[in-house]
């Protein structure tokens, strides 16, 4: 960590070494750095401990600079996220936190492309997150496994109240304020897996019998760090996709049955989710992802400290 910090230090002019606050962004989402002020980029590569993102859409900078109107709010910004389905250490993964928290960041916004298993939730829609299901840290795939490194902070995290009621009301307020439609935002409950597969029908069924209303394979890691570091955390997910859970199973032996007995059938089309498809939702709303971003920084209260 010393070492990241020392690098850091070299490489970002002082007036930006403090940032306020530190925005995750997702898939196809990097767009929402792209209004920063005095923008200073920094190479993951130039860092020691950060590892390199490799899924498309995804970078791997770090970028500090203002964002928001007038002063603007000083902010560090992911450009590319790591996933354990990368092959990276859960600690890894969450490493750029722990550096944010060590250079005094205090409110983190996380964003990310996510599949709807609410069938209410259309594509596009920007989901205020304020709960989540992680199979994986139920059972044992949970970045705070281990000895703990730090004494000073907790060894059992509560995560009830994860995600920041104040940053979470800030949102519809910024939304409110930018005359942003009702329809395009919703609340929901965000289901993490390991990825990189998505999900089967089944598994769609699944997890939303559990209770989630979206689904994606980053963002848990990142929340459970930054709660343990002491953030408010606000988590952003976009909906690029709808998980496909056909409400009934399409029988083939019916299907069969009816073409040998020379019955007209109705053909299924297996429908097929690919991440090109969740980039290209990503370059389309991701000015509206970075409107509101801006909006809440703008909205901040400057003692948000909590
Ligand atoms: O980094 P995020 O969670 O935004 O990326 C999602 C989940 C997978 O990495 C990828 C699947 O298309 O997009
Ligand atoms: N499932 C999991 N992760 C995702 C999806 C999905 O449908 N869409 C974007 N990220």
């Amino acid at each position: 960590m010393d070492a990241t910090l020392q690098a850091l230090r070299g490489l970002v002019p002082r007036e930006l070494q403090n940032p306020r606050v530190g925005i995750i962004c997702g898939s196809g989402l990097s767009g929402l750095a792209a209004s920063l002020r005095q923008s200073v980029l920094v190479s993951y590569a130039e860092l020691p401990g950060f590892v390199q993102s490799t899924v498309p859409g995804h970078k791997s900078s770090l970028a500090f600079g203002l964002m928001g109107s007038g002063a603007g709010v000083p902010v560090v910004a992911m450009l590319g996220r790591f996933h354990p389905y990368e092959g990276h250490k859960l600690s890894s993964v969450v490493y750029p936190v722990r550096v944010m928290a060590k250079m005094g960041v205090k409110n983190i916004i996380i964003t990310n492309a996510a599949g709807a298993l609410n069938p209410e939730l259309t594509v596009g829609t920007i989901v205020v997150v304020h709960d989540h299901i992680a199979l994986p840290n139920l059972t044992g795939m949970n970045p705070l496994l281990g000895p703990q490194t730090d004494p000073s902070l907790p060894r059992f995290l509560p995560l009830s109240d994860a995600y920041s009621r104040l940053l979470r009301k800030l949102v519809f307020r910024a939304a409110h304020d930018l005359s942003i439609e009702r329809d395009a935002l919703a609340e929901g409950t965000y289901a993490w897996v390991s990825g990189p597969t998505y999900e089967t029908a089944a598994e769609g069924r699944f997890l939303r019998a559990a209770g989630a209303d979206v689904v994606g394979m980053s963002t848990v890691p990142e929340v459970l760090a930054a709660r343990e570091e002491g953030m408010n955390v606000l988590v952003l997910s976009l909906v690029t996709n709808a998980v496909v859970i056909p409400a009934s199973y399409q029988s083939v032996r019916d299907e069969f049955e009816a073409e040998i007995a020379g019955v007209s059938t109705k053909t299924v089309v297996e429908e097929v989710v690919s991440h090109e498809e969740v980039l290209a939702l990503g370059r389309l709303k991701g000015d509206l992802m970075k409107s509101l971003v801006e909006k809440v920084l703008d909205l901040l209260p400057s003692n948000t400290q909590q």
